[in-house]
């Protein structure tokens, strides 16, 4: 009855934590409860605590602990014998959090649970309670093997597929083509925008563009990606065409909630701060939707070494590279250096400031 029933309480997991309710996650004969930190509240905290016995572990990625002061590769574990809101958010969110406890390491259950929470789109810190089943007071919790959690990316890639396209012309590219693939992770559609119809058998310019609300569509002066994705538009129309593959990755893949909470400070400090690692994006995909329009070979438009690399390894060849510039602001010129300066992006800012696309 279902395409793949692997996906299926998964998808149904990133739901329940968006939501802010806890599942079961099992593996063996082991199960954890695991509910998001970021959406609990007092009567969750209670109910939780019926369930406990005092052995409750807050999970916290690597980066949240480096933050916290540790020096961290890995996820960990605090203990939390009381489930109280106050200690738990100065651990897992809050900007002067330190800890406070010894951090223990995290079991193939718990890894599962911060992969779901990274998966929803939620601060990445979980509460989890070991449970011993049968647990009859938890009978109506959605339960999930903790192999499908670390299986659904690579599973998700298998199902993407082209569901719609139609011409869509653009001002200034009227000869441009939108392309809807859907089945991927989180079910999320993804766009591909073909300029001017490329011919696939060549090899063609391909720039792919993580979206960014802020930028793309209401012109932030904090960021250049509005400025990247009308140029590159642009560039394709006057030249020989290409494909824009427009993936909705918003705040490098974090989500728009998560972005709005690092605007102010250095971004990937930032996202440090919240748990995130400093650009943990996958293009494989990306690869997956370039290969399904015919496309092998690619001269590809970024300024980041990753999404070069990840075309690659998915078995593209890549011809060429072109830097692509937006215009330096006065609010976006500390974000740029720290692109260049802590993600190794190939920002030159002398031409930054010659070429100023947008002031054409
Ligand atoms: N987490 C976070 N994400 C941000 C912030 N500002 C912009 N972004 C996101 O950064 C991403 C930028 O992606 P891309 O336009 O693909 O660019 P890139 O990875 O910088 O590489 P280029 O191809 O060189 O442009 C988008 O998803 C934006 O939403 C921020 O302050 N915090
Ligand atoms: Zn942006």
């Amino acid at each position: 009855m279902f395409a793949d029933p692997t996906c299926v309480n998964v998808e149904r997991a990133i739901s329940d934590v968006r939501a802010g309710r806890p599942v079961l996650v099992q593996a063996g004969g082991d199960m954890v409860l695991a509910i998001a930190v970021e959406g609990l509240d007092q009567r969750m905290a209670d109910a939780l605590a019926d369930v406990t016995d005092g052995c409750a572990r807050l999970l916290l990625t690597s980066a949240r602990l480096r933050y916290l002061g540790l020096d961290r590769t890995a996820p960990g574990s605090v203990p939390m014998p009381v489930i109280d809101l106050d200690r738990l958010g100065h651990l897992a969110l809050r900007i002067n959090g330190r800890i406070d406890a010894p951090v223990g390491p995290v079991s193939y259950l718990d890894e599962a649970a911060l992969e779901l929470a990274q998966l929803s789109l939620v601060l990445p810190a979980m509460l989890a309670i070991p449970l011993a089943p049968p647990c009859t007071a938890l009978q109506n919790l959605l339960s999930v093997p903790a192999e499908e959690v670390h299986a659904y990316r690579r599973r998700r890639i298998e199902h993407l597929r082209i569901v719609s396209r139609a011409p869509v012309p653009l001002d200034g590219a009227y000869e441009t083509e939108f392309v809807v693939f859907r089945g991927g992770e989180g079910l999320r559609d993804q766009v591909a925008i073909l300029v001017k119809a490329p011919n696939p058998a060549g090899a063609v310019d391909v720039r792919i563009h993580s979206a960014c609300l802020t930028g793309d569509l209401f012109g932030s002066l904090k960021c250049e990606c509005g400025d990247q994705l009308r140029h590159t538009v642009k560039q394709m129309a006057e030249g020989e065409g290409g494909i824009l593959l427009y993936l909705d990755q918003e705040g490098r893949g974090n989500g728009i909630g998560n972005k709005m909470q690092s605007q102010g400070y250095d971004t990937y400090d930032a996202d440090e701060a919240l748990g995130f690692e400093a650009d943990h994006r996958s293009f494989d995909f990306a690869a997956v939707m370039l290969r399904q329009l015919g496309v092998e070979t690619v001269r590809v438009l970024t300024n980041n070494p990753s999404k070069i690399a990840a075309l690659r390894e998915a078995g593209l060849a890549v011809v060429s590279e072109r830097r692509v510039l937006g215009r330096p602001t006065a609010e976006n010129v500390r974000y740029l250096a720290s692109k260049r300066d802590r993600a190794g992006h190939k920002i030159d800012f002398d031409l930054l400031a010659v070429h100023a696309p947008l002031n054409d």
